[in-house]
């Protein structure tokens, strides 16, 4: 059912000083609303308690001018995730449902609840790491989060032949799953992926039913999901979830499958399971959801170009409190360095620090001795998942400063991950 638009009336649209509290247990409707107006939506009720299944409202923060308290100007939520960071699980916490009324937009509302995130989470002792997927590039970069990982699209000529030759294992079978599969079966598959790439986040049963909601653009003209699983005795050893957009042209048949999940627990597995997708009958191309960029399917490929890669932007990553987020991680080297910090919204991890970090942790400590590298959080953020030289390349893009001949090169390696960070999941 729709929702009427909420009444929000700015008073002074200039000097309004925004309050932040949570949201009353009363104000679902309104956060909802708010929510719609700013995304452009207009959910049923199915889809709407999917996604509030994943809200935590003790979490969700709403924005108000004191003057009209009960008028949502703007509304954010946090999930408490458990994300892979190089070197094993860590609580990230992961902002999202971010949206300002339109009648209030560019009056400082998203500034006034990321303040009062970032601010809060430092002061409760909370998540030292923040994450989010970002509706457009150019929002948060200003707030202290920094492009973490890319991915790549696909669209895969379908064929026989779309795929170099892999090692085959006799003992694997191919079946579709009926809709009572439980879903907990498939989930060693996925926490194979998970445990050993940043990014990734473990799910309860309430994502894992996530995972299965198809948002409806995505629907119209399209089979329901379904989900094939590549097995042998012992059990699954891969699944991918797709769709088929049947369509026809002069030529023939010309259907579409879009491929929203695949993992797998071994090479063998995972080939098995695109030589599947990749050769259905009346189709005639594979749409591969972003992919990580050093995803096994682009060496799967004979034909990457043909593939047609497009590289975007994913997960957003901001160090909350730097003094406990750089020791959370693993590195992938000895380094002993300076690091000159830049933070106007968290002044508390400004300043120069001393990082002692190898493959078995960190230690940071502040320091006054003279700093290697200057960097801004955004680009710490950046290189915290791993991404493979991200301090090289910002500093080759002029975003971080070597102070020390050689430093660079150190500081880039140790950050550097050899799995590249990646979310299967936009949340
Ligand atoms: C994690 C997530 O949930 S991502 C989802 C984000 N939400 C959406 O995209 C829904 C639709 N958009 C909106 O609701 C709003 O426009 C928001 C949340 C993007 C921005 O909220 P606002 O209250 O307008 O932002 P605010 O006034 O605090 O702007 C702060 C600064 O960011 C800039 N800014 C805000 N939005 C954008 C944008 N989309 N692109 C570029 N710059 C932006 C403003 O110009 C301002 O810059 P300034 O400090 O130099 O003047």
């Amino acid at each position: 059912m729709a929702t009427r638009p909420p009444a929000l009336v700015v008073r002074s649209v200039v000097t309004t000083t925004w309050q932040v509290r949570g949201l009353g247990p009363d104000e679902v409707r309104a956060f909802l609303a708010v929510d719609e107006l700013g995304f452009h939506l207009s959910r049923s009720p199915e889809d709407e308690a999917v996604e509030l299944s994943l809200l935590e409202q003790d979490r969700t923060l709403v924005a108000v001018d004191p003057a009209a308290p009960r008028d949502l100007a703007g509304v954010a939520a946090t999930y408490s995730h458990v994300m892979t960071l190089p070197g094993g699980p860590a609580p990230v916490a992961g902002l999202t449902w971010v949206s300002v009324h339109p009648a209030a937009r560019r009056r400082g509302v998203l500034s006034a609840l990321m303040r009062h995130h970032l601010h809060g989470l430092h002061g409760e002792g909370r998540e030292p790491v923040a994450a989010l997927w970002a509706s457009e590039a150019a929002i948060y970069g200003r707030f202290g989060y920094g492009a973490a990982s890319r991915q790549v699209g696909l669209t895969v000529p379908r064929g026989p032949r779309a795929l170099v030759p892999a090692p085959d294992d006799p003992a694997l079978r191919v079946r579709l799953a009926g809709d009572d599969e439980p879903l907990e079966r498939l989930e060693r598959v996925y926490d194979a992926e998970r445990l050993r790439r940043p990014g990734v986040h473990a799910r309860d049963e309430r994502w894992r039913r996530a995972a299965l909601f198809v948002p409806p653009p995505e629907r119209a003209g399209r089979t329901p999901l379904r989900t094939v699983v590549v097995e042998d005795g012992a059990g699954a050893r891969a699944y991918g979830r797709y769709q088929v957009e049947p369509r026809w042209s002069a030529a023939g048949a010309d259907g579409v499958v879009h491929v929203r999940e695949a993992f797998a627990t071994d090479p063998a597995a995972y080939a098995a399971l695109w030589r599947f997708l990749c050769d259905l009958d009346l189709t005639a191309s594979v749409h591969v959801r972003p992919r990580p960029t050093d995803d096994p399917l682009l060496d799967l490929l004979v034909d990457v170009r043909g593939a047609q890669p497009t590289l975007g932007d994913a997960l957003y990553v901001r160090l909350v409190d730097l003094e406990r987020a750089l020791p959370a991680r693993a590195y992938a080297g000895e380094v002993d360095l300076v690091l000159e910090v830049a933070d106007p919204l968290c002044p508390w991890n400004a300043g120069r620090w001393r990082l002692a970090a190898g493959p078995g942790g960190a230690a940071v400590e502040r320091t006054s001795a003279p700093a290697d590298l200057a960097l801004g959080t955004r680009e710490l953020g950046a290189a915290y998942l791993g991404a493979a030289g991200a301090l090289a390349r910002l500093a080759a893009a002029g975003r971080v400063e070597e102070r020390t001949a050689g430093a660079l090169v150190r500081a880039s390696r140790a950050f550097s991950w050899d799995v590249q960070p990646w979310s299967p999941a936009v949340w």
